[in-house]
């Protein structure tokens, strides 16, 4: 119960007491039990309703409300409680850099850009449809049980205004954890993991992690082809001659989606209960990666021979992966589009492949990876050079109409005077001019 009465003391010293103070004394007794009367009668009657003013008055003087996001994942709300804690902490990530004084380095990624957040006791401001928030990273000691010694648990604190509670428990939080997450999922580490095989089974084994630069900026190819790629990733089949970007254009992809890679070598799995298997066993946020597929001899050849061989080395077919077994992975098993899963191909010999594996719907896309255009040159010129444009640009593209040459050997000219100092741009261009000419000689004297 709350006690509305002041405190009363005794005011006179014992030396003074006289017959007039002893009248005093008793007139403040009496007063005393007449008002501990009064607040008795005051909370038997109003006392609820008291008790709710006060509560009004003492909160319409703290006008803030604070909520914890708690590091802890071991009470009732399980691992979801971390979630939402690693989703702050990455959101606030791209705020704090610029407010906070204290940072600390966290799962890095990139040795040069490594994610930073806030440290213990430090906080930051953030602001939402005109709206200030407070997150403050806090820590307190978890006396744990008998089974869990006792440790430090940290927790966000957002604070806000009372009045904005339902914007920021609503639209702010959500907010929050869907930017947390999709920046979590950009900074993700991907892993590249290729297959192998043994008595016992076909296993996925981790190769190392998969950093490669490639992203569709830097991809040469004209934007069009790109965007329409983009749009829709779904099941792919790469074509092309030799450097012209097929494995760039996987790396591509795996960065934009974020997905690990998994490259499956054809020739190393042994039945198609084993590329059953090993397909199965690709998680979701994936990428199954089979490249050069028409070296596949035994994909690609196999329906021819076993018409040929009208099933006579039945016993041989059990022993390797058939067509037919890829065939049935690509219809059903392997439903790319279901748990985000992206399949590709890529082939520099689109005529060895069988036409069963070209059909639409097997591979829903087939994207030619042409020689290098214009607009693919404007690009590399901007990666390796840093030159939007230069007087030798109209030569070039000339150049490039009547030649075929690769991505690759247009980035092998560009890259070989890099780093002789700043100037080199046009030394590089000129550089390229030369080889496309030579190219050009040779392709008319070839003909
Ligand atoms: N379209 C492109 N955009 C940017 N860089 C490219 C492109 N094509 C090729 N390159 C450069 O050339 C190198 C070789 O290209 P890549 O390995 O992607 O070719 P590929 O088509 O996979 O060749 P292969 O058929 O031999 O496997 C890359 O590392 C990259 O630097
Ligand atoms: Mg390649």
């Amino acid at each position: 119960m709350v006690n509305l009465l002041p405190f009363m003391g005794h005011q006179g010293s014992p030396g003074q007491q006289g017959m007039s103070q002893i009248g005093l004394g008793m007139a403040i007794a009496a007063s005393m039990v007449v008002l501990t009367m009064f607040q008795q009668f005051l909370f038997n009657h109003f006392g609820g309703y008291l008790e709710r003013c006060l509560r009004k008055l003492v909160s319409s003087m703290d006008p803030y409300v604070q909520v914890r996001f708690s590091e802890d994942s071991t009470d009732s709300s399980g691992p979801k409680n971390y979630e939402a804690y690693a989703a702050i902490e990455t959101y606030l990530s791209s705020k704090c850099s610029a407010q906070a004084l204290r940072l600390k380095a966290n799962s890095v990624r990139d040795i040069n850009a490594p994610v930073l957040c806030v440290d213990d006791g430090e906080g930051v401001s953030d602001e939402f449809d005109g709206v200030t928030v407070w997150w403050h990273l806090g820590k307190e000691e978890d006396q744990g049980d008998v089974y869990r010694g006792s440790r430090n648990n940290r927790y966000y604190a957002l604070t806000f205004r009372k009045r904005n509670r339902k914007m920021v428990v609503g639209e702010y939080l959500r907010h929050v954890m869907e930017e947390g997450k999709a920046v979590a999922a950009s900074n993700r580490q991907l892993k590249l993991y290729s297959n192998s095989s043994s008595e016992h089974g076909a296993y996925w084994d981790y190769i190392m992690d998969f950093d490669h630069p490639a992203n569709f900026e830097t991809l040469a190819m004209e934007k069009e082809k790109k965007e329409d790629i983009i749009d829709d990733l779904i099941r792919y089949l790469l074509y092309g001659p030799p450097g012209t970007g097929k494995s760039t254009m996987i790396a591509a992809m795996a960065n934009l989606l974020s997905y690990d890679v998994y490259d499956l070598e054809l020739t190393a799995v042994r039945s198609n209960a084993a590329l059953k298997r090993l397909l199965n066993r690709i998680p979701c946020n994936s990428m199954l990666v089979i490249e050069d597929i028409d070296c596949s001899s035994t994909i690609t050849n196999q329906r021819e021979k076993n018409d040929k061989d009208d099933g006579k080395t039945v016993k041989n077919m059990l022993e390797k992966v058939t067509l037919s077994g890829l065939l049935n992975c690509l219809d059903g098993l392997f439903s790319a589009n279901e748990g985000g899963r992206l399949m590709v191909f890529t082939t520099n010999n689109m005529e060895a492949l069988d036409s069963a594996l070209l059909r639409r719907g097997r591979m829903d896309k087939h994207v030619e990876m042409p020689y290098c255009g214009f607009e693919a040159f404007r690009i590399l010129a901007r990666n390796y050079l840093g030159i939007e444009d230069h007087e030798l640009f109209g030569k070039i593209e000339r150049l490039l109409n009547e030649s075929s040459i690769t991505p690759a050997d247009v980035a092998e000219s560009l890259i070989a005077r890099r780093g002789k100092g700043e100037d080199c741009g046009e030394e590089c261009l000129k550089k390229l001019i030369e080889a496309l000419e030579k190219k050009g000689e040779g392709e008319n004297g070839r003909m």
